[in-house]
């Protein structure tokens, strides 16, 4: 195309009118909300995505529509940059621009503006590949968003129903393919080889594993890890449950990571199912989450989350590390964690390696994590991963190991690169490194869990009348706005013993998130009330909305 073509995109944008009376915002996990009123938004995300392209020399971007955990009605969209990253942060704003735009007109306009500012070479190639969730809302916004691409002439690529972290993989695949940085094959049959050749290679030799129970939240895990149930063939027995795709209502509903993470509690449906003992986990709707828990003997519910897992990967990489004769100054091994994270587990961490927190957000844990040789990060609900940068990656090719120890623990860690998906956070990848490092470390769940005790923690949301008005820093754990108020928060936590507590403005909700921890079950939920209580008193709300109990 030699410039826009503005009658044919006003033309399309008509039949996708923006509706009235709604804010759209491009927030922490994109543009999420009902699922069927936003079409017009993902029909915008569609020429948003062909100028991101264009503006990359054609670089392919991906476009991943899903709302994640959220609830079966709700849908979503998110970009992915080139090197299957999330979308860079100065374009979110142009996201919010474009999707706000009233009329058609406007819009054109607001899309001229972008292309002007950014400087946009509107006669450079744009390809756009992109996958959706299971939601019923999927199809027609896969609709809005080809129309989207046809009317600035992008060309597309539907890669139909996928997990969130497959679409990143892909998007990494087709942009390095070809290169030395080659990450993989752009397929799904190259993602499970590379998933489960590396994951046999780690296990060789390591007893064969009790089944492990997988709750596939009703959602797009499902399919996803039934091909992959078959290419691990015997290496691992896996058992799948909440596979219910087409059932209406059946999506994250009492299963998932969430359910799990949030309510602290079995799913319903796995009770009587799992024994006591036995390791299960869960994904959430869109498969980039991983919760794992166990039942004790007594039948007692232990959940092992994303900072258990940090700890137990981020342990293990070191021990490689270390045996292979790789650390040193210029081979750091290092963890990212948010506020979010239990003190007990930044603790166990801290003892072993550098500790980093930044604000929520995968981009803000993946960007800090990209500083390390390998950079672990997880948010305490499960999304995380691990990430090798290229020069650790080419000091373990180039490295000689001196005994068989040394070469065997390097072999395990070029694997972990395999085995890893480093774009994102990605549920079932994640899932058979859990699975490695508990066979190499012979550990059962409880063994695993003891590492360290976990301190008692609560999250509360207080609504309140405006939320932007809070404003944070330290990596959101102290207030700035409204003035006056980190203070009371402060004199509320001495109060308590091993008290901490932090409030932050959801950035996918409209509410504003406390968290509490303290060394008994008790003064924690005091706590989190008392403080949940004092922002909403704070700001002025109705006493009537007032949180009187958890
Ligand atoms: C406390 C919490 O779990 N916050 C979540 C939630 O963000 P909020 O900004 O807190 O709404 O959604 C994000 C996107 O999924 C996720 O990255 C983050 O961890
Ligand atoms: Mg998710």
């Amino acid at each position: 195309m030699s410039s826009l073509d503005v009658d044919a995109i006003i033309a399309h944008a008509d039949q996708y009118p923006k509706p009235a009376g709604v804010h759209f915002q491009y927030g922490t996990a994109g543009f999420r909300t009902r699922g069927d009123i936003l079409e017009s938004v993902v029909f915008r995300v569609g020429v948003l995505a062909a100028l991101r392209s264009k503006k990359l020399d054609g670089k392919t971007i991906g476009v991943m529509i899903t709302a994640s955990h959220n609830p079966e009605h709700d849908n979503g969209v998110k970009l992915v940059d080139p090197r299957g990253e999330m979308l860079e942060a100065a374009w979110e704003i142009h996201a919010t621009t474009l999707a706000n735009a009233q009329t058609s007109q406007e819009f054109v306009q607001t899309v001229q503006t972008l292309i002007s500012a950014a400087n946009i070479d509107i006669t450079k190639p744009a390809n756009v590949v992109y996958a959706r969730d299971t939601r019923p809302t999927g199809p027609a916004l896969v609709a809005a968003l080809e129309l989207g691409l046809k009317a600035i002439g992008a060309q597309g690529r539907n890669e139909g129903v996928q997990t969130t972290p497959v679409l990143h993989y892909f998007v990494r695949c087709i942009n390095s393919k070809g290169t030395k940085d080659s990450y993989g094959d752009d397929s799904v049959d190259g993602y499970m080889k590379k998933l489960s050749e590396s994951f046999k290679s780690l296990v060789a030799g390591k007893t064969r594993p009790e089944p492990l129970i997988i709750d596939c939240a009703n959602g797009v895990g499902a399919p996803t890890a039934e091909i992959l149930v078959k290419y691990l063939g015997e290496s691992i027995p896996l058992i799948l449950h909440n596979t219910a795709i087409s059932t209406k209502g059946a999506l994250n509903y009492e299963c998932g990571a969430d359910y799990v993470k949030t309510q602290q509690r079995l799913p319903p449906s796995l009770n009587g199912v799992l024994k006591p003992g036995q390791r299960a986990c869960s994904l959430d709707g869109d498969a980039d989450r991983l919760i794992y828990y166990y039942l004790d003997e007594r039948g007692h519910f232990h959940m092992l989350d994303g900072d258990k897992i940090a700890a137990l990967v981020a342990a293990f990489i070191i021990d490689l590390v270390n045996l292979a004769g790789l650390s040193g100054d210029d081979f750091k091994v290092g963890v990212v964690q948010t506020a979010y994270a239990n003190g007990s587990s930044t603790k166990y961490l801290a003892d072993r390696m550098p500790v980093k927190c930044v604000p929520t957000g995968v981009k803000h844990l993946h960007h800090a994590a990209e500083h390390y040789s390998v950079g672990v990060y997880f948010e305490a609900n499960g999304h995380g991963t691990v990430l090798f940068s290229p020069s650790a990656v080419e000091a373990m090719k180039s490295h000689k190991p001196s005994t068989p120890a040394q070469a065997s623990a390097l072999q395990h860690l070029i694997n972990l690169t395999e085995l890893i998906n480093q774009t994102v956070g990605d549920a079932l990848s994640d899932m058979l490194l859990v699975e490695v490092v508990l066979a190499h470390r012979s550990f059962t769940g409880a063994e695993w869990n003891s590492l360290y005790n976990d301190l008692p923690n609560r999250l509360v949301k207080v609504v309140v009348k405006d939320r932007n008005i809070f404003k944070t820093e330290d990596a959101e754990r102290r207030l700035v706005s409204p003035v006056g108020l980190q203070e009371k928060v402060d004199e509320l936590v001495r109060k308590y013993d091993g008290g901490r507590s932090f409030v932050r403005p959801s950035g996918t909700e409209d509410v504003v998130r406390v968290y509490a921890e303290a060394t008994s079950r008790p003064q924690t939920d005091e706590l989190a009330l008392k403080v949940a209580q004092l922002v909403y008193d704070f700001t002025g709300g109705d006493p009537m909305k007032r949180p009187e109990s958890l």
